[in-house]
């Protein structure tokens, strides 16, 4: 191979032709360093014939600068990466960059260097020594990384290596990861648990592309059923990935791992330390990572010999990535076992519609387990109608619900507050001249933390510390509250059972693993009565003697109005109720509403899953939506209005006349302003038949904009704003 087609990192550049120079082995995938202009850039070999570039005359083509030593991007995955740019209308190299790791794993070496404290104490020290000192007490990562752990410079911790306090630690890179094996805990399973497990392992074993939707109630042990495949894949010495939503629920997820498999799995996410992501990058590239547990980002990574799949609470909406490539992992999950020829588990309680009507269609094929494990019952559900037991003024919990939780502290049970919203009060403002905090940069209020005492942006994480007096009027303690957050909410708690131990869990408070192990081993030891949690405590975990459930605000989903909103308040409903009554004792759930009527929340209260969506399947149909017809949105932004505006009425005015296609805008997006960008939105809605992204781009590509625009296309959107 003499002259070579590279994709190079550089959205702008895309693809450039190089000549290899005498000596150098490459292959296609081959990850290599090339020279561009004055600069270096990275990347890889691709197939000549899948990617055009400029026509270069062979005498003008600059020579290879070196390969990386790293093995070559797998085939399949070099066929999965184009098939997401292509699906999701992104470029190729923002795609591949996902596969690589950082650039220092790609350049190997064995060993880094980390930093630890000494033990060291000398009595005099700066203030900021002192800091860090009690900062990194047990912790062992780069000085850059302990430099923003500690929140000084990276020099006042130079100065402490000098000084005899922080010491050099020479970290292996290449260190084996203990093998999980496969017969540490074998669980006795269930008759219905047993045949489902049979199934993923004959389908491990099988080596083919199937995609399964594990369909089973809360409880019911999906994870120990899927855990069966993943054994199998360990005796075959095959690798899984298994995808998360949130790195929240990891810590229970690697408990359980390792209690069955009798080491810890291996985490890709993005808050890893360097070396833990370089170690982990090049374990899996040479195949001798067994299991990776991760984030969205784990799914583009060069498995050597992946053999399973598994997505786990499938229907999570955190699957969908809202920025930069804006793809869903759910979705790519499913292609990606494609182009491996593996199967693919996605688990869920509450699946999402597009994953039943695939299912439905018989792409999918539907495993159930539709009885809890160990004899546990589904918990009984209630209507809390809050226009006839209104809570009191100021307050939010229903006197029902205060009694019920009254009555579970009195037995030694537990008991869960659920609210989808973070922070104390979501909305500021002056009693005197009505003055509200907004944020400077976005079409939002600023939501009250009491617990850091600032006000702060939930969009581009603004923050002020709650002033004395209106900046308005000036007038001085006047500032109210309104609507409540899970801070709030525990303070009612307080108030209504002083003697109860509350834990608040928002991802402000669990945002660290010993944060929430710290939570759960609690829970499990019954050091907490009641819990106040967000979204964030709806999945995963189970604690037996939880036998309470409430829902403070059953409306809040449905207030957005956007295409799933009612999906989405049954699954969040449905899993946090899935979080009452797990062992023994029968669990119950309060939902308090102000719209009992509304059909997800009757079907909840009836128990009716079948019908509620059914009923959904129907509106989706005749909506042209998902999984029906198809949406795209055009996000179109800049810093100046006027040139955003503009450009989304160029976009507009081009527009195809597409008889299987309907475009809807431009229109300030809801959001209308985002991190100092100002926003407008396309719609589109599409007929299966529409070729969408082919239409797109041949929309879009003609079009010239200036440079403070930008033009995002989101396929298959999930937000609205
Ligand atoms: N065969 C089994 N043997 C022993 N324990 C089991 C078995 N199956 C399930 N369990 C236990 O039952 C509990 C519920 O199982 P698990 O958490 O896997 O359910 P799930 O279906 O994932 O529920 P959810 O969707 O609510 O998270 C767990 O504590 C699990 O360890
Ligand atoms: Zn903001």
């Amino acid at each position: 191979m003499k002259r070579v087609r590279i994709l190079v990192f550089n959205a702008a550049l895309g693809v450039l032709d190089y000549r290899v120079p005498e000596g150098m082995a490459i292959e296609f995938g081959s990850v290599v360093i090339a020279p561009l202009g004055p600069r270096q850039v990275l990347g890889i070999v691709w197939e000549p014939d899948r990617l055009s570039a400029q026509d270069v005359p062979e005498s003008k083509l600059r020579p290879l600068l070196e390969v990386l030593p790293v093995p070559p991007l797998p085939e399949r995955l070099r066929r999965l990466i184009e098939w997401t740019a292509d699906y999701y209308c992104t470029s190729l190299s923002s795609v591949a960059r996902m596969a690589l790791g950082s650039m220092a794993a790609l350049r190997g070496g064995g060993t880094t260097t980390e930093y630890r404290l000494t033990g060291q104490e000398p009595a005099r020290l700066t203030p900021q020594r002192a800091a860090a000192l009690d900062a990194l007490q047990g912790e062992q990562a780069s000085i850059k990384e302990l430099a923003d752990r500690a929140s000084v410079s990276e020099g006042v911790l130079r100065g402490m290596v000098g000084a005899g306090l922080l010491e050099p630690v020479v970290v292996d890179l290449d260190r084996r990861y203990p093998p999980a094996r496969p017969e540490h805990a074998e669980p006795t399973l269930s008759e219905g648990q047993q045949a489902a497990a049979d199934i993923f392992v004959e389908a491990v074993n099988d080596r083919k592309f199937a995609p399964f939707l594990l369909d089973g109630v809360t409880g019911s042990g999906k994870t120990e059923t899927y855990f069966e495949a993943v054994a199998e894949a360990l005796r075959l010495g095959r690798q899984v990935l298994v995808l998360l939503p949130e790195i929240a629920l990891t810590e229970n997820f690697l408990r359980r791992f390792e209690h069955r498999f009798g080491v810890p799995p291996i985490l890709w996410h993005s808050s890893l330390k360097s070396s833990e992501r370089r170690r982990a990058w090049r374990a899996i590239v040479a195949g001798e990572a067994q299991v990776v547990v991760g984030a969205r980002s784990a799914l583009f990574l060069p498995y050597a010999e992946l053999g399973l799949i598994v997505v786990d609470e499938a229907h999570e909406v955190s699957f969908k990535q809202d920025d930069g490539v804006r793809y869903n992992a759910r979705d790519v999950a499913v292609m990606r076992a494609k182009f491996e020829a593996i199967p693919v588990v996605l688990a869920s309680a509450t699946p999402a519609l597009e994953s039943m009507q695939l299912a439905e269609a018989g792409v999918y094929r539907k495993i159930d387990l539709p009885a809890r494990f160990g004899g546990a019952q589904l918990p009984d559900i209630q209507i809390l109608d809050l226009r006839q037991e209104p809570p009191e003024r100021g307050k939010w919990l229903a006197p029902r619900l205060v009694e019920e939780m009254k009555a579970r502290l009195a037995r030694g049970e537990q008991s869960l507050l659920f609210l989808n919203r973070r922070g104390y009060a979501p909305l500021t403002l002056c009693r005197q001249c009505g003055y509200r905090f907004q944020c400077p940069h976005c079409t939002a209020w600023l939501v009250e933390h009491r617990f850091s005492q600032r006000l702060a942006c939930h969009h581009c994480g603004h923050e002020v510390p709650v002033p004395d007096a209106c900046p308005e009027c000036g007038t001085g303690d006047c500032l109210v509250a309104c609507g409540p957050g899970v801070e709030r909410i525990a303070d009612e708690v307080a108030e209504v059972l002083p003697e109860a131990r509350v834990a608040l869990v928002t991802s402000d408070t669990m945002n660290t693993a010993e944060a929430v192990g710290e939570f759960v081993a609690k829970a499990e030891g019954k050091a907490i009565d009641v819990i106040v949690g967000t979204q964030l405590v709806t999945k995963g975990y189970h604690f037996p003697d939880l036998t309470l459930v409430g829902v403070v605000d059953a409306d809040l989903g449905l207030e957005g109005g956007d295409l799933r909103a009612a999906e989405r308040t049954y699954q969040q409903v449905a899993q946090v109720a899935g979080r009452a009554g797990r062992g023994e004792k029968p669990g119950e759930v309060l939902i308090q509403t102000r719209h009992p009527e509304a059909s997800v929340i009757s079907a909840l209260a009836a128990g009716d899953r079948d019908a509620f969506y059914a009923a959904e399947i129907e509106a989706r149909r005749d909506a042209n939506a998902p999984p029906f017809g198809r949406w795209a949105a055009i996000i179109v932004s800049s810093e100046d209005q006027s040139e955003a505006k503009a450009a989304a009425r160029a976009i507009g005015g081009t527009a195809p006349n597409h008889p299987d296609m309907l475009v809807l805008g431009p229109a300030p997006a809801p959001l209308s302003l985002l991190r100092g960008r100002h926003r407008f939105r396309l719609l589109i809605n599409a007929r299966r038949s529409a070729e969408l992204q082919k239409t797109l781009r041949d929309w879009l590509e003609p079009l010239q904009f200036p440079r403070g625009v930008r033009v995002n296309i989101d396929i298959d959107p999930y937000s609205f704003v």
